[in-house]
């Protein structure tokens, strides 16, 4: 049966399966079948309460997981196996020792990398775009330019189908069940053909039905040649003897390493019967729960996964393998393809087109955020504006009109950095999924994030400004209303960069914390010896340099009040008649807009790059984990 290339939803209800189904997917990645095999593997975390002040997680644990095959690590909570299926998939590196092969030769990450999918535990998925476009800009990321785009989209079709999606192919992630969740998230992963797929309890949170359809889909997906590796609590009896293999885990040994069928056997041999009553992979963990000393004896049994009860032959293939995925690698490097190029499928020019259209797409479709960003632009533009009604040309007020510029920067300040602090730390944990599995560099994903939001914000503060401008009745000079819209722009694209840099570094509770304090910080340094005239000690003007609410709140006084001839006086006295006056008092003297753009744009750039540090930071699990390790083992060096 051929796979129609583009056409979605008309698919029948039954799901194909057989290999000759899969023609575009098999077509478009010819990568070679990929073995596993990991030796005296030991993972270890700093622990100041552990002997020696470090905690064993993986104690020196061993076994091969082949393709074409299905394996299941399983074990009771706190076992280890999520510490080995982040060790194996090269989510965490720092700690490791032991070795790990694939295909027989030493694994190198980063070429591994491009051959493995993590599913993680939290199957978080793009809001707001269907299933179809989810799965179209997978391929659009993971499927490099040399495939055409109607080949793309055949294989969306196709594993939309292999994964049984194409009833609800045009319904939004938001509304789909936990099930079809889960295998929205493994069909993503699929589109580039990975022919390695790690999945941390693919089964939590479903149902009975959800988990065999889910067991099904893995079982399908091993049929075509590829190394599943999952791991799981304790699956239904029916399901059990689905694996290929079973790899028992307890206390960060390996206490079983073979097929369902031999485990009761194999409990046999350790002097333990399985009732009748329990299914062989309850008994096991219910065994080894209920006397720890059970663990050294199975553990012993199976020398700590070294002995695979299997038959022991081992895959033909894999010498030949070995050899192609490395000629692969060699490829690439020769024809002059770059690092990133080896980490990527697709440019850098590609990765930010396809997340800008897709961001702007889940933009335009949250209605709900628009409403209360425009409401909130437009409801406080007009009570800023009714506040300071009329001040704007009159000389007893020119006081006023200074609170009113401080007012519209606390307003653009609050405004740009509350929203990413709330909303960036849940695009976090959506973007760790994808950037793990390499779909795009984050320089791509920031400077996407970057220029999509900049338009709403120009419209919603263009009217903002507009709004409270004309109501306080400031000069209605070109000139005057760019630079008062100009700077506020700058202090807001500045600000949004100091949300997303809080945003990137916290979860939404503490950034809900830390960003108000950073922000009186800021407006305390940024108002700071207002009156005082020149009278600012070096130390604290260096302090105010760094608020860029400062420039801010000089650049848009400075906007209203700079060369202004002096204003109209209708009562007695008029002491800031002339606005220069309160611009020396207030520490500005000959301040103009300009020069604090200019201050600003610096400030926006620093953001931004700290934005993306942080970003960089949090999603580099190696590198934090690197930083721990080293900082431990420095620590521990001084002690002894
Ligand atoms: N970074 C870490 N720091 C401290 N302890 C850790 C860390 N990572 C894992 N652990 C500990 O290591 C042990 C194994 O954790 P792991 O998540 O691998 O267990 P698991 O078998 O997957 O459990 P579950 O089935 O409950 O998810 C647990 O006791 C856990 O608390």
């Amino acid at each position: 049966m051929a796979s129609s290339p583009v056409s979605s939803g008309s698919a029948s209800d039954s799901v194909p399966c057989g290999k000759k189904d899969l023609v575009h997917l098999n077509r478009i990645a010819r990568k070679p079948p990929v073995d596993i095999e990991f030796q005296d593997l030991i993972y270890s975390i700093p622990d100041s309460k552990a002997k020696g002040g470090w905690r064993q997680l993986l104690k020196s644990i061993n076994g091969t997981f082949r393709s074409g095959e299905l394996t299941a690590i399983m074990g009771p909570s706190g076992a280890g196996k999520s510490t080995l299926l982040n060790i194996l998939a090269g989510y965490v590196t720092a700690g490791v020792k032991g070795s790990i092969k694939v295909n027989k030769k030493p694994r190198q990450t980063k070429i591994f990398n491009r051959l493995s999918s993590y599913i993680m535990q939290e199957d978080l998925v793009q809001p707001r775009l269907s299933i179809r476009e989810s799965m179209v800009v997978a391929a659009n990321l993971k499927l490099g330019s040399n495939i055409s785009q109607n080949d793309k989209l055949a294989v969306v079709d196709e594993v939309i189908r292999l994964l049984g999606l194409e009833k609800c192919n045009n319904t939004r992630t938001e509304h789909l069940s936990g099930g079809q969740r889960k295998r929205l998230a493994v069909a993503l992963e699929l589109v580039n053909n990975p022919p390695v797929i790690f999945l941390d309890e693919p089964t939590t949170g479903l149902d009975n039905v959800a988990i065999k359809q889910c067991m099904e889909l893995l079982q399908r997906i091993t049929k075509q040649g590829r190394t599943v590796i999952c791991t799981i609590h304790q699956p239904p009896a029916s399901l059990f003897q689905n694996f290929d293999q079973v790899y028992i885990m307890a206390n960060g040994y390996c206490v079983f390493n073979g097929s369902p069928a031999q485990l009761v056997p194999f409990m046999l041999l350790a002097n333990c019967v399985c009732p009748s009553t329990s299914t062989p992979a309850d008994f096991i963990i219910e065994l080894i729960q209920s006397n720890p000393e059970n663990i050294n004896i199975l553990q012993n049994q199976i020398q700590n996964g070294k002995c695979n009860l299997r038959d022991k032959i081992e895959s033909k293939s894999v010498t030949q393998h070995s050899n192609e995925m490395y000629e692969i690698c060699q490829d690439t490097t020769r024809s002059g393809i770059t690092r990133d190029d080896i980490t990527f499928p697709t440019s850098f020019w590609t990765q930010f087109l396809v997340l800008s259209s897709r961001m702007f797409l889940q933009m335009s479709r949250n209605k709900s955020m628009l409403y209360i960003q425009f409401f909130h632009h437009l409801f406080s533009g007009l009570l800023i504006g009714g506040i300071f009604f009329g001040t704007g040309d009159s000389a007893s007020q020119t006081m006023s009109v200074f609170k009113f510029c401080i007012l519209i920067n606390v307003f653009v300040m609050y405004t740009y950095v509350m929203s990413p602090v709330l909303v960036f730390p849940m695009e976090v944990h959506l973007l760790k999924r994808e950037y793990f599995n390499r779909w795009f560099g984050l320089k791509a994903y920031f400077c996407a994030t970057t220029v999509v939001n900049i338009p709403l914000l120009v419209l919603n503060l263009l009217m903002f400004c507009i709004i409270v401008y004309t109501l306080s009745y400031q000069p209605l000079e070109w000139h005057r209303f760019f630079w008062f819209f100009t700077v506020s722009l700058a202090s807001a694209i500045c600000s949004q960069g100091l949300g997303l840099a809080i945003g990137a570094s916290f979860e939404i509770l503490n950034g809900s914390v830390v960003a108000p304090h950073i922000l009186a910080i800021l407006l305390a340094f940024a108002v700071y010896g207002m009156g005082y005239g020149a009278a600012i000690e070096p130390f604290m003007k260096v302090m105010m340099s760094t608020s860029y609410m400062r420039y801010g709140l000089v650049g848009v006084t400075s906007s209203i009040f700079n060369k202004r001839k002096p204003m109209q006086c209708d009562d007695y006295y008029c002491h800031y008649r002339n606005p220069e006056l309160l611009m020396t008092e207030m520490g500005m003297p000959n301040s103009n807009p300009q020069l604090q753009f200019w201050y600003l744009l610096v400030s926006l750039v620093v953001y931004r790059v700290i934005a993306y540090l942080a970003l960089k930071y949090r999603m580099t699990s190696e590198l934090r984990n690197k930083i721990v390790h080293y900082a431990a083992k420095i620590v521990k060096q001084k002690e002894t």
